[in-house]
């Protein structure tokens, strides 16, 4: 890999050592491929996007196999707002019209795709952008959900517009990548058997993705240390069936219910570990990967 011919970013290589001596750590893995999911509340700071793309490079120098996948929430409400168009959430998914589902594709696939990627390139690193669309690498098809009318106790179908759940994953496209230097940064933007473009969760495009790479690590980047107890204390292992207690308990609630539910599908489709931690923790990733003790909830069966 070359690390010449790099953004205006500073490469620090004398960091590929730490690597290079916490590597026999990573030896207990027996496959290389670590999917990391990078939320839309662990962005905007500019030093810790800097630190994340470090990261992700060094890990890709270290012989591992990083693969991005990146939310955008709070950047596509931000845009969304600026454009006057009105958004709401139900269940933790964004109901999103035709208008709006041209936006979310604008902001993940576009701005906030090419901004992880550029962030990586600057880091020494070769990223490239995707999203599902491209060598129709996951295609999507539309969310079914039903509530319970409380009043005539009548399931209602819930519209949610053009909100897709992953149907298929193609592995080719990442296989090839993983015999290159190219690390992949996939926005969570999907086509549909008909012809709809959809906007799918972007915990569970990164399940997904993980459960059709057979990776070894799915880690999740958010803005918490990782699952909390009642008392707001980090719980570092945490069970399926303690997940599935803590939300029927309500310890766990909002947008930490669909990340818990995704860790559940991932580890039941082979995923070995999946990890929940801060990502505004400056270098969370290499701190997870590399300590013993890691940075946040580790997800076991
Ligand atoms: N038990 C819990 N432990 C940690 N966070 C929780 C818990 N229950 C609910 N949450 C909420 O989940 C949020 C993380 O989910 P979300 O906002 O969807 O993250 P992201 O944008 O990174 O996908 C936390 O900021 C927190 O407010
Ligand atoms: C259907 C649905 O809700 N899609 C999400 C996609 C982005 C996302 O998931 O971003 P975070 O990981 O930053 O939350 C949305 O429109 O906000």
């Amino acid at each position: 890999m070359t690390l010449t011919d790099t953004d205006t970013d500073e490469v620090d290589l004398s960091r590929a050592r730490i690597i290079a001596e916490a590597l026999p750590f990573m030896l207990r893995y027996d496959e290389r491929t670590i999917v990391v999911k990078y939320g839309g509340h662990a962005m905007g700071d500019p030093s810790l996007a800097k630190a994340f793309a470090e990261d992700v490079t060094l890990m890709k120098l270290a012989g591992i196999n990083p693969v991005v996948v990146h939310g955008g929430g709070p950047q596509i409400g931000s845009m969304l707002e600026r454009l006057g168009i009105r958004s709401e959430f139900r269940g933790g998914l964004r109901v999103t019209d035709k208008a709006t589902v041209e936006v979310v594709e604008m902001v993940l696939a576009g701005s906030i795709n090419k901004e992880i990627v550029r962030a990586i390139n600057g880091a020494g690193g070769r990223a490239v952008g995707l999203c599902g669309k491209d060598g129709r690498m996951v295609t999507a098809e539309r969310v079914k959900r039903t509530v319970v009318d409380p009043d005539s106790n009548i399931e209602k179908v819930v519209d949610l517009g053009f909100v897709g759940e992953p149907k298929e994953v193609r592995r080719e496209v990442l296989d090839m990548l993983a015999q290159s230097e190219i690390i992949p940064v996939i926005a969570p933007v999907a086509p549909g058997d008909d012809g709809e473009t959809y906007n799918v969760n972007a915990d569970t495009f990164a399940g997904a993705i993980a459960g059709a790479l057979n990776a070894s690590r799915l880690l999740f980047l958010t803005d918490v240390a990782g699952v909390l107890d009642k008392d707001g204390r980090l719980i570092k292992e945490l069970t399926v069936a303690d997940a599935r207690r803590m939300i029927i308990e309500g310890t766990i609630t909002g947008g930490m219910i669909p990340k818990v539910e995704t860790c559940i599908e991932a580890l039941e489709r082979g995923v070995k570990g999946v990890v929940i931690l801060n990502g505004k923790l400056p270098h969370a990733v290499l701190l997870e990967l590399f300590t013993e003790r890691g940075a946040g909830t580790l997800m076991t069966p």
